[in-house]
């Protein structure tokens, strides 16, 4: 059966003979699709991935684009349609979850409630003799920010101590590769954002080879070696935050990373008189308001627009307004000149600073 839920019981050890690519050190994931139904489309769609000893790679995607079934594949929890999952160069893909070595933390259902702090952190430790492991424990608390929080009855913790105490859990047993998935969504904006920090020092202090799945893009580049984006169950594109941002791979991804409309490079000259090589997206900072214009609209000039103000907001000390663009499509720009502020149904010239446009990656 394709793509059920699998218990441990559910997977023997394969030991057929497969003549699969034997991938580098770490995780390499081979042609991997996981169908749910028959007849469905795949969750994830032929999926190869490798991910280097001690790196994080984050999972982006929206909702539904296949990051949880990925990485519950890569975990054991769902059996793949087809494909493989090495450590290694060892197939593991018919191997327990139990067996994999792997840590696995999930936004929901995290902690234990009868048990303590201490019992949650140590749950997998429960071969290890008590003393080693009480210091065991010590020591992952000290790692997460919660030394002296052993004997804390879990629902007496903070949302953000709680994830910790998570966090904790699954580096326990030293994992060979983490699997993180949506670990600090519950939290707010902030919290979200220092835990992520945190975890990526975590992870760089112990070494962990990680995987990460959010939609946040901020928490992606945050955690992150490379950023894997997955879109309708594909991995379209594998970089590096900088490289992600810098040149997207096609319009989805910008979509996904907001970075505004794309425009073609007969468009751009037209517009604004600005020679680019392929098409380009105009996020926040790429266009600029440079002047109010009667709203009968004179002819623009060469290297600017005329276009209506639909909205406008002041954000963090400069006035972003939502513009018209030409064809119908909508951008935001910012207003140069401070508090200069434009009110909705005005007409304006926008300029553009040909140094923020983004790129998309060339051959899409
Ligand atoms: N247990 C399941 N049974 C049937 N279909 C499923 C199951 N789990 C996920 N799917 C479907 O597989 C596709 C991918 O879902 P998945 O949860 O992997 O995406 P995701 O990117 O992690 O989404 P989210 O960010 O919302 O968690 C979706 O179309 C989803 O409806």
């Amino acid at each position: 059966m394709v793509g059920e839920q699998v218990t441990d019981e559910g997977l023997d050890e394969g030991s057929e003979d497969r003549v699969v690519d034997k991938g580098a050190a770490g995780l390499s994931v081979r042609d991997l699709t996981v169908r749910y139904e028959e007849g469905a489309p795949p969750a994830v769609d032929d999926v190869s991935l490798d991910v280097a000893p001690g790196r994080v790679v984050a999972l982006l995607g929206a909702s539904g684009s296949g990051k949880s079934s990925l990485l519950r594949a890569v975990a054991g929890l769902v059996r793949p349609e087809r494909g493989t999952v090495l450590w290694d160069g060892e197939d593991v893909t018919r191997v327990p979850v139990h067996r994999r070595g792997f840590g696995l933390m999930f936004q929901d259902g995290q902690l234990f409630p009868h048990r303590d702090v201490a019992g949650n952190v140590g749950y997998a430790l429960n071969r290890m003799p008590r003393g080693r492991r009480r210091a065991r424990v010590g020591e992952l608390l000290e790692l997460v920010g919660l030394q002296g929080y052993q004997n804390r009855p879990v629902q007496e913790i903070s949302g953000g101590q709680a994830q910790r105490v998570a966090l904790a859990r699954a580096l326990a047993a030293q994992p060979r590769l983490l699997l993180l998935d949506e670990p600090l969504s519950s939290l707010d904006k902030a919290l979200r954002s220092r835990l992520a920090s945190d975890i990526r020092d975590l992870v760089q202090r112990t070494g962990t080879t990680t995987v990460h799945v959010t939609h946040d893009q901020d928490e992606a580049f945050a955690v992150a070696d490379l950023v894997g984006v997955m879109e309708a169950g594909r991995l379209v594109q594998l970089d590096t935050p900088a490289r992600l941002w810098g040149h997207p791979a096609d319009a989805g991804v910008v979509e996904l990373l907001g970075q505004g409309p794309v425009v073609a490079p007969e468009q751009m000259a037209a517009w604004f008189g600005v020679r680019v090589e392929g098409p380009v997206a105009l996020p926040v900072g790429s266009l600029v308001v440079e002047e109010a214009r009667e709203s009968s609209g004179r002819a623009p000039g060469a290297g600017g627009i005329s276009a209506e103000v639909v909205s406008s907001r002041f954000v963090r000390g400069r006035t972003e307004v939502e513009v018209k663009l030409p064809d119908g499509r909508l951008a935001a720009a910012v207003v140069g000149g401070g508090a200069l502020g434009r009110e909705p149904g005005e007409t304006v010239g926008l300029g553009v600073d040909a140094s923020a446009l983004v790129h998309l990656r060339p051959g899409h």
